[in-house]
């Protein structure tokens, strides 16, 4: 009879949004992109994914339930993921719980995953790379693998592209490289959280439904059809990339927002230059750019970034508090919440910045006034209820284990989902 045994391990790994874009594969099964990028992982208190990965000799099959739903396993992307960290993987002992697992042995085990996402799935806020890399990182820590975070970003890189960089904490960079195998294209750390830890970040969540063309595809279509993407991976992202890296070690704010804005700006464009053309953007969005481009502009040196990946949803990046909270009153004045929608609800992550900016009710809302830069023009219009709601957050760590059996999403016993 099979031992009753169950061996788990859970981990919570951040989503993080790129300040240089991957857009375009050189090779669409081992995920290769055709150049560099750079991103800022986010605090995985507010935006994270949480994972419980069990085995034991009693499994029959490998499971995986994603935010209480069952979902198949047998995709390319879980396959690649799962045959590479099983070859990786080493013996493990418990004493006390009577778990010997030889190396070979992981071959026949069976694996359940339980894994859920504190914010939309597939709605352009990057769920596939915290995702992709907190399933990685559980199963390296429950198969013991002796291998560095590099190579665990290798194999999270061919679950998503993005979940490579999600591996670390702080500013990471995802080197292209060169090799035909993949094995150096991983991601790397540039400066940790704490470097630059004067950051304020909000993530406008103008739509949380599910996009209609997913990057994977959106991205193939561009690699097929628009010239723009080869110049850009070619002539614009190398400078880029040396240019942000410069930037996010000098902690320079005004070439890190302007880098940011110029390389959205860039991706969107290139977006549009693909057939079939692929909008992410909508009105909302169109109008955030321009109400940050305005106020930089009006005050001489960038206070804010903005950024938008696979959908309308604005990432903007305040230089420091105070800029933050200038902010705030201005996304809250031009998109006030909904009817019956209270503030609390509207402003989560954290909420702290609404009492630096000055703001506790609705009636605070109400009285805040234009912006000084419209001042002289027609009044401004308020967009009620274009925004659903807004997440105050920070440059955060990297994948974390959860050694409070609490936090597990599987049962000990039986190693299925709470
Ligand atoms: N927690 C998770 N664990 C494992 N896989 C996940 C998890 N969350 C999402 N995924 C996978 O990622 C897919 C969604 O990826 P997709 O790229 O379409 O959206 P997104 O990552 O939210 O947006 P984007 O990458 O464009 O910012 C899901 O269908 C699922 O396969
Ligand atoms: C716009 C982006 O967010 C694209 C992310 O694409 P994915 O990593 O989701 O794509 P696949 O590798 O096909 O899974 C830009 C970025 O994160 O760099």
């Amino acid at each position: 009879m099979a031992a009753k045994w169950v061996r788990m391990v859970t981990a919570q790994t951040p989503t993080n949004i790129a300040v240089i874009k991957y857009w375009g594969k050189r090779d669409e099964t081992l995920i290769l992109p055709i150049n560099d990028s750079i991103s800022v992982t986010l605090d995985p208190h507010h935006l994270c994914t949480t994972t419980t990965v069990a085995v034991s000799p009693s499994f029959d099959q490998d499971r995986m339930w994603l935010n209480g739903k069952e979902i198949s396993l047998s995709g390319g992307r879980y396959q690649n993921c799962l045959r590479e960290i099983r070859a990786c993987a080493s013996d493990v002992e418990d004493e006390e719980k009577g778990i010997k697992i030889a190396k070979k042995d992981w071959g026949s085990l069976h694996i359940l995953i339980a894994s859920y996402n504190n914010f939309p799935t597939a709605a352009g806020l990057a769920s596939s790379a915290a995702g992709f890399a907190c399933l990685v990182f559980a199963l390296a820590k429950l198969m013991n693998l002796s291998e560095d975070h590099g190579k665990l970003s290798a194999i999270a890189r061919q679950g998503s592209g993005s979940a490579c960089r999600s591996l670390y904490g702080g500013f990471v960079k995802w080197n292209m490289g060169k090799n035909e195998d993949g094995t150096d294209s991983r991601a790397i750390q540039i400066v940790d959280e704490k470097h630059w830890d004067d950051l304020v970040i909000f993530i406008a969540v103008v739509s949380s439904r599910q996009k209609e063309t997913s990057s994977t595809i959106g991205m193939h279509n561009s690699v097929e059809t628009s010239m723009l993407l080869k110049y850009r991976a070619q002539e614009v992202v190398p400078k880029r990339i040396l240019q942000m890296e410069e930037a996010i070690k000098n902690r320079d704010f005004p070439t890190l927002a302007h880098l940011t804005c110029a390389d959205s700006n860039q991706f969107h464009a290139v977006c549009l230059d693909t057939y079939p053309p692929i909008f992410y953007m909508n009105d909302t969005s169109h109008r955030i750019i321009s109400i940050v481009e305005k106020w930089n502009r009006t005050e001489g040196t960038p206070q804010v970034a903005y950024t938008f990946d696979a959908g309308p949803n604005a990432v903007l990046i305040a230089r420091n508090r105070n800029a933050a909270t200038l902010l705030l009153q201005r996304l809250l004045f031009y998109f006030p919440p909904g009817d019956g929608v209270d503030l609390n609800s509207f402003l989560i992550g954290d909420k702290s910045i609404l009492e630096d900016a000055g703001l506790k009710d609705a009636k605070d809302l109400e009285a805040l006034p234009p912006p000084p830069e419209i001042k002289d023009n027609v009044p401004a219009q308020r967009y009620r209820g274009d925004v659903s709601y807004f997440i105050c957050t920070r440059p955060g760590r990297g994948p974390v284990l959860l050694s409070d059996e609490s936090q597990a999403l599987l049962n000990p016993e039986t190693g299925l989902p709470k």
